[in-house]
């Protein structure tokens, strides 16, 4: 059984990174305002492009973190981070949603978000995610890394040099790998199912603009940088 070992360069890498990813982090947090109050699909709605807003800049500020990620061709960074910012969205939304509450505390969001104005059929696909990713009890290495991983998908939109974004993955995808192993040895298949869920992060990212333009209301405003990001 071959001994399973990160390096001291991967230790070094990936506190970099956890750091990063945790410094970066959304000022407000609105899962604590949706336990307090119930909104209107209007407020919803625009509760939801603020927070949106927001996680897009820090999640420029997070790439800026990641090793190698500046040495990448200028257009490719902003490539990448126009093709991963929606699931990134969902991944933290996912990490949100699966955050230890108090008891009873995760139904309340649960139900608040059925209701916040998401047309029905998006709700199931939705959740089934939220609930994937939860039942994996990542542990915050983790989720830093399967986020820099989504970023570093060399085949997004307009990316120019995919090698040099392969190999930035590739070394991402290495660390991420053993430590899946070191951190759930009954588990083998762990690390196939974490990145099983960003196939279906891929899909969920899908209706993304559906999931907007759909929202129980009339005339959806976007922030100006939404609109770069989105395809609204
Ligand atoms: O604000 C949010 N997510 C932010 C985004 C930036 C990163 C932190 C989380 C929104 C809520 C906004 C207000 C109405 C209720 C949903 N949200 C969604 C969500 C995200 C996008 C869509 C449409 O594409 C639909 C729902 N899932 C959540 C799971 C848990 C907690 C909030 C969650």
């Amino acid at each position: 059984k071959e001994k399973v070992e990160i390096t001291k360069e991967q230790q070094a890498l990936m506190k970099i990174i956890t750091d990063a990813y945790n410094r970066h982090q959304i000022p407000q947090d609105v899962a604590k305002k949706l336990l307090q109050d119930q909104y209107s699909a209007e407020e919803n709605f625009l509760l939801l492009t603020e927070m949106a807003t927001s996680q897009v800049q820090v999640l420029v500020e997070f790439t800026k973190n990641i090793p190698g990620f500046l040495s990448l061709d200028r257009e490719d960074q902003i490539a990448l981070l126009k093709g991963s910012a929606v699931e990134a969205m969902f991944l933290r939304s996912a990490q949100v949603f699966s955050r230890k509450m108090p008891s009873g505390h995760t139904e309340v969001l649960e139900e608040r978000i059925r209701k916040s104005g998401i047309s029905e059929e998006f709700i199931t696909p939705m959740f089934n995610f939220y609930k994937s990713i939860g039942e994996l009890h990542m542990v915050q290495e983790e989720q830093a890394l399967l986020t820099t991983v989504t970023i570093l998908t060399p085949d997004r939109p307009y990316v120019k040099d995919q090698q040099a974004v392969e190999r930035l993955q590739e070394t991402m995808l290495d660390v991420l790998r053993k430590l899946c192993v070191l951190q759930h040895p009954q588990e083998p298949q762990y690390f196939a199912r974490l990145l099983g869920r960003l196939t279906e992060l891929r899909t969920l990212s899908h209706y993304h603009t559906e999931m907007l333009v759909s929202w129980r209301m009339n005339d959806h405003k976007f922030t100006p940088l939404l609109c770069e990001i989105w395809d609204v």
